[in-house]
């Protein structure tokens, strides 16, 4: 993965929105599930842990901020590609900007704020 963490994506009509593009709101989805993944990703390598040969990712991650610009229309149709660069870790808190793009297109823009080792959490009980 080395400074960034990459992802493809290749919709199906379903998830269609106006003619012929995707629906904003999977857009929003893809870049949450990508953030969190990548700051788990950026946490681990932080932690010197070998993510290639870890069968369960020992750290998780849940979103406490997202924030998505959308740049232009998600073409349906069109393998997309998200991808994480990591902005920041202080501790618990990791930051994430990603892009997520059509072909040539740079449909959208995200920055997450994600939290993990979280002691007791709900999620992870
Ligand atoms: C298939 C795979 C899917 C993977 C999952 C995809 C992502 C998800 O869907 S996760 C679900 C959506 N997210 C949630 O439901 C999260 C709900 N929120 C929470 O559980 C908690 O508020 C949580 C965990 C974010 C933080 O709570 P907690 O662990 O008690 O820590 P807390 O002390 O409040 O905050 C930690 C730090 O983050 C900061 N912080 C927390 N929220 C925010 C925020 N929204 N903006 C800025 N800073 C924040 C705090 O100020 C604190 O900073 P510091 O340590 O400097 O004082």
């Amino acid at each position: 993965m080395g400074d960034e963490t990459v992802a493809h994506f290749l919709l199906g009509e379903k998830f269609t929105a106006l003619s012929g593009s995707v629906y904003g709101g999977l857009v929003a989805s893809l870049l949450d599930c990508h953030g969190t993944g990548s700051a788990a990703a950026f946490a681990c390598v932080a932690e010197n842990i070998d993510l290639e040969n870890t069968e369960i990712i020992p750290v998780r991650c849940v979103t406490a901020s997202l924030k998505i610009d959308f740049k232009a229309p998600t073409t349906m149709g069109t393998e997309l590609e998200l991808i994480g660069k990591l902005r920041s870790i202080e501790g618990r808190k990791i930051w994430v900007d990603m892009t997520l793009s059509a072909g040539d297109i740079l449909c959208a823009t995200g920055e997450i704020f994600s939290v993990h080792h979280i002691p007791h959490h709900p999620f992870f009980l």
